[in-house]
């Protein structure tokens, strides 16, 4: 499934070029240019509709573009991937566990594992995202950020190069939001797996971002968040008066009513 580039380079887990999809006949994305360095937290902004996801789809492999090419790591090293709104069954017999055993790639952990071993991967995974308090529980019984932590465990277990969260802060209190961008903050740096996040909104993933790509209009704008997060910039992205600004120490990114309207 991995498409190669003619020279792999050593500074990056994924790469695409030149991305271009067309959904239902209308496009969606055009030429999005995308760098992937290990260990990096990337994330993927915009607002509904703005393409996140299709992007998304695109890198894992499930989604072919229009045009464009993307490089990911090999089967071997392999990808993690939790999507947008899983609805977990509260009625479902499945613990915790269940869920993190069933991500199990037993061909890249070199299986045969042995019944205790398997456990101890499993244990490991939820040890790694705080989850092991409520490791026996059943998963459609566990609060949103709790399901999310078992969703990240699932997403680890096999050790992927790369992980890819579709919104995971979505549908999440502000206080269990900010504990899973620490905790991918800590599973980045413990692993070096680097992670692609979707959000609608910079404001709580923008202390453990390396790199941002803004989707708006189809368009990105990709790079550092000291490149991409300026009034210009995102103006520019978005065909209208942005403004960047500063408020509690947080950052902040709203339309410039003021100036539109003048
Ligand atoms: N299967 C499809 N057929 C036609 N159009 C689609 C299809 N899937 C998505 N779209 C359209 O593509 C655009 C991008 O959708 P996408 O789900 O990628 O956006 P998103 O940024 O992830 O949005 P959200 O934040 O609401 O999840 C939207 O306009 C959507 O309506």
């Amino acid at each position: 499934m991995s498409e190669d580039f003619p020279h792999r380079d050593p500074d990056v887990v994924l790469r695409a070029r030149g991305i271009a999809v067309r959904l239902g006949g209308a496009p969606v994305l055009e030429d999005v240019d995308l760098d992937v360095p290990p260990g990096a937290i990337v994330g993927l902004i915009g607002a509904n509709g703005a393409g996140k996801t299709t992007l998304l789809r695109v890198l894992l492999g499930i989604l072919r573009p229009h045009s464009g090419r993307v490089h990911r790591p090999d089967r071997r090293a392999g990808i993690g991937y939790v999507p947008q709104k899983i609805s977990l069954d509260p009625h479902a017999p499945l613990r915790a566990r269940d869920v993190v055993m069933l991500g199990l790639d037993g061909a890249r952990l070199g299986i045969p594992l042995g019944r205790g071993r398997l456990r101890g991967v499993v244990d490991e995974a939820l040890a790694r995202v705080g989850a092991t308090g409520f490791a026996d529980a059943r998963v459609g019984e566990l609060s949103g950020g709790q399901q999310q932590r078992v969703l990240l465990a699932h997403a680890i277990v096999s050790r992927p190069a790369l992980l890819l969260l579709d919104e995971p802060l979505a549908s999440l209190d502000p206080v269990s939001a900010r504990d899973v961008v620490v905790l991918l903050d800590e599973l980045r740096r413990q692993s070096g797996v680097a992670i692609v996040v979707t959000a609608h909104d910079l404001t709580l993933l923008l202390p453990v971002l390396d790199r941002v790509a803004y989707l708006a209009g189809g368009r990105a704008a990709v790079g550092t968040p000291a490149e991409v997060v300026r009034d210009d910039v995102l103006s520019e992205l978005y065909r209208r008066p942005m403004r960047v600004i500063e408020a509690a120490g947080r950052t902040f990114v709203v339309a410039d009513e003021g100036v539109t309207n003048a």
